[in-house]
Parts: structure tokens; sequence; C-alpha cells
């Protein structure tokens, strides 16, 4: 990649809620053009770690830089440049998906945005319902919104966590090519997921987290197919 080093730099992160050590000593590169899957079961420490990148949630040790920023002491900078798809929430219930990409379009000055923010609607088969409240949209239509929102403003680091989660196979297609694009473009991608073919096919490094702790990094070639199925369960056992 280029020389300005990696855009997402992640070292000796460590996070503790309480008596819980939600992550436990995670080193992470990854470059512009780049997709990285986190994997691990529930519990694993993968959300938690994305809501440190984008910069939600403080580092208790360790550093974390995104996009040239300390998520410790350039929260909203970071939170400027990346695009964040989370776990769980982040949508309002009485608003409509088009007024969703109309608040994210305000809140980060954008202009002529429009267009794409329908063909992600449509690419995602939300167009049908971008004028119906999200109350009553079922998880895979939640999460498709999810997606939507963190890719609208063509983000420099692009954090999906769990995004396949409950979707349908159109869905996932739509989320592959929104990973695609975003790499076409120079775009890190993260993705955090337990679903390990997904996260083969979608990216193109892996960073398996057990227990908080990262097990093991390995190229998505090294984890796909039966071999990798076998190398990805004696990691978790
Ligand atoms: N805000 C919090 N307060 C207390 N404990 C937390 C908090 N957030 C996470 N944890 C704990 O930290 C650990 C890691 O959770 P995390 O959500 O990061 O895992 P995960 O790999 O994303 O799991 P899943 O696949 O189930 O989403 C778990 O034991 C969880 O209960």
């Amino acid at each position: 990649m280029s020389s300005r080093g990696p855009v997402v730099d992640v070292r000796s992160l460590h996070v503790r809620f309480g008596e819980v050590e939600a992550v436990a000593g995670v080193d992470l590169q990854a470059e512009a053009g780049q997709a990285t899957a986190l994997l691990g079961r529930n519990g694993a420490g993968k959300s938690t770690t994305m809501r440190v990148l984008a910069g939600v949630v403080p580092p208790t040790a360790g550093s974390a830089v995104v996009a040239g920023y300390d998520v410790r002491t350039h929260a909203l900078e970071v939170k400027r440049r990346v695009g964040y798809c989370p776990d769980v929430g982040g949508l309002v219930p009485r608003a409509t998906p088009w007024e969703h990409l109309q608040l994210s379009a305000r809140l980060r000055r954008l202009a002529g945005w429009e267009e794409r923010g329908r063909d992600l609607l449509e690419r995602f088969e939300l167009g049908d319902v971008a004028h119906r409240v999200t109350t009553g949209f079922s998880h895979g239509m939640g999460r498709r919104l999810s997606v939507v929102l963190a890719a609208l403003h063509e983000p420099e680091v692009l954090l999906l966590d769990e995004p396949f989660d409950g979707v349908d196979p159109i869905g996932v297609e739509a989320t592959f090519e929104v990973i695609n694009d975003a790499r076409a473009r120079g775009a890190c991608v993260l993705v955090s997921t337990h679903l390990r073919e997904l996260a083969v096919e979608a990216c193109t490094a892996v960073l398996v987290l057990r227990g908080g702790a990262q097990v093991a990094t390995a190229s998505a070639g090294d984890m796909a197919g039966e071999e990798g199925a076998r190398a990805y369960r004696s990691l978790l056992d």
C-alpha cells in the first residue's frame, strides 16, 4: 500500500468493562483497499473492537489509530472518517429509510447524495419501503438499512459489524458489492462476523479472536473451504 502506512493501526488493544476483559490484546494493521474480517464466537470481543475503531468506546490500554487519528484523543475526527454499521441499534423506529439517509447527509453536510442514496436502497431491495417507518422492519431489513447508512458517504474506513446476520442472499450479495466498491475506491474495510464462509468470501485477511484475545491472523484463502473450516474450528477449541 501507500507510504502513508496502515489506515487502521491497532496495537496491544485492551478494553475492560469492570471485571470483564472484553478485548485482551489485539493487534491489527489494515491498509487501503483491503477488507479484513474479525472472526470469532459469541463474546470473543469482535463488537468491542469495532466500537473502539468507530470512536464509540475508548481503549483501556493500548492504542488504535484510524485514518491517522488516535481514537482516544480524536474520536470526532475518527467518526467523520468512518462509516459504521453497529451490531445492534442505530435506527430510529419512527423514521423511514429515506429520513435516515436525510439525517445522515445533514449531519455529515453531504451534497448531491440523493442519487447514490436511492441506488443503495434499490440495491438492498429497500426501494419499496423507502418511505415506510422502520417500526415493524424485520431484523434483516434493519441490517440492510444499517449497511446502506454506513456506506452512504463513501467513508475512508468502512466498519460493518455482523452485516450478514439474518440477511437473505440478495442482501448478502448487495453487501459484498458495497465492500468491493469501497475497496475499489481505496477504502479500508473491516467486517465482524461469526460466519466464516461469508467472511472469507468478502475479505482478503482474517483475524480470529477468542476470549478477547487474538489467536490467529491469516489470509482469507487459508480459512476457506473444508481445510479452512477445520483450521478455524481448531482455533476455537
Ligand atoms: N458494555 C459492556 N459492559 C459489560 N460487558 C460487556 C460490554 N460490552 C461487551 N461486554 C462483554 O465483553 C465480551 C465481548 O463482547 P463483544 O460484544 O465484543 O463480543 P462479540 O465477539 O462481538 O460477540 P457476539 O458475536 O456475541 O456479538 C463479552 O463477554 C461481553 O459480555
